[in-house]
């Protein structure tokens, strides 16, 4: 099974460490929340993992290959998948089209196995079928033929995680992937990554402020203050741990209760 490792992993900005020699590993089959209060590290720990920032010092491995020199777009094509605030859609085109050509850019097209129409035509249907699937787990398929740049910002979102299935990694990584969303639509959201959840070959991240999203979704919660891992455990067991209530979560004992 395919795990993620950071090891040691540490950034500094001039004098300021943001992120402090932070070791821990990750397991298929499981939704670690990554928590703590702001400034704590969060993002930058995962922007060290995807590769947007270097670190000076430790390292990244996943299912044993050291990523920590690639790019973040080598880290991406290793099974590293990160979903980002919109930056990946093409607003100019369609619902349809953007989702299946990011199916396209990850099943190849037919020219890996010459010209046999057979096969031409067999790719082609798969791939508008996985397309149609994927539309339907986010609940878009009546908006397929819209333009993504007049799309509410909630469908938006829920496309850029289309685009994310689209591409099959082996980690899932959300940075707050319901913040901006209303009632309504941050439950597709919250059910999809159930469904990644369901799928035991799948590790998964979530950087997450709404301590009810944590509570239901996670399995294991770890804690960062100060760029430091300080705690590491079972949700319950974290949640309730006076220490990090107070000090690390923001939150009052009767919030969490
Ligand atoms: N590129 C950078 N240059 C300088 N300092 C940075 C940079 N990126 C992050 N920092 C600093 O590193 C620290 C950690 O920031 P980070 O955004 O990772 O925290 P966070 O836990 O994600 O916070 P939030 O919950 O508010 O999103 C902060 O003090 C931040 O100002």
């Amino acid at each position: 099974m395919t795990q993620l490792a950071t090891h040691d992993l540490t950034v500094r900005f001039g004098g300021h460490v943001a992120v402090n020699g932070v070791t821990c590993a990750f397991e298929p089959g499981t939704l670690t929340a990554i928590v703590g209060p702001n400034g704590a590290g969060k993002t930058t720990y995962f922007n060290l993992i995807s590769g947007q920032l270097k670190a000076t010092s430790g390292t990244v491995t996943l299912g044993g290959r050291d990523l920590s020199g690639a790019s973040a777009s080598e880290r991406t094509r290793a099974g590293l998948g990160r979903a980002f605030q919109l930056t990946n859609l093409f607003p100019r085109l369609t619902v349809l089209e953007n989702v299946r050509l990011a199916v396209q850019a990850t099943r190849g097209g037919t020219h890996r196995r010459g010209l046999n129409l057979w096969s031409v035509w067999s790719d082609h249907a798969d791939l508008l079928a996985r397309a149609d699937e994927l539309l339907e787990s986010i609940a878009l398929k009546d908006r397929e033929h819209e333009l993504v740049a007049n799309l509410p910002h909630g469908d938006q979102r829920k496309l850029e995680v289309a685009l994310l299935m689209a591409l099959e990694p082996q980690v899932y990584m959300f940075d707050e992937p319901t913040a901006g969303m209303n009632h309504a639509e941050a439950p597709v959201i919250l059910d999809l990554i159930r469904k990644l959840k369901a799928d035991r070959s799948k590790t998964i991240l979530l950087v997450e402020h709404k301590m009810d999203v944590v509570r239901e979704l996670a399995d294991r919660i770890i804690v960062l203050h100060n760029g430091t891992l300080v705690a590491d455990g079972e949700p319950a067991e974290v949640i309730a741990s006076p220490v990090v209530q107070e000090a690390y979560l923001g939150v009052s004992q009767k919030e969490a209760a």
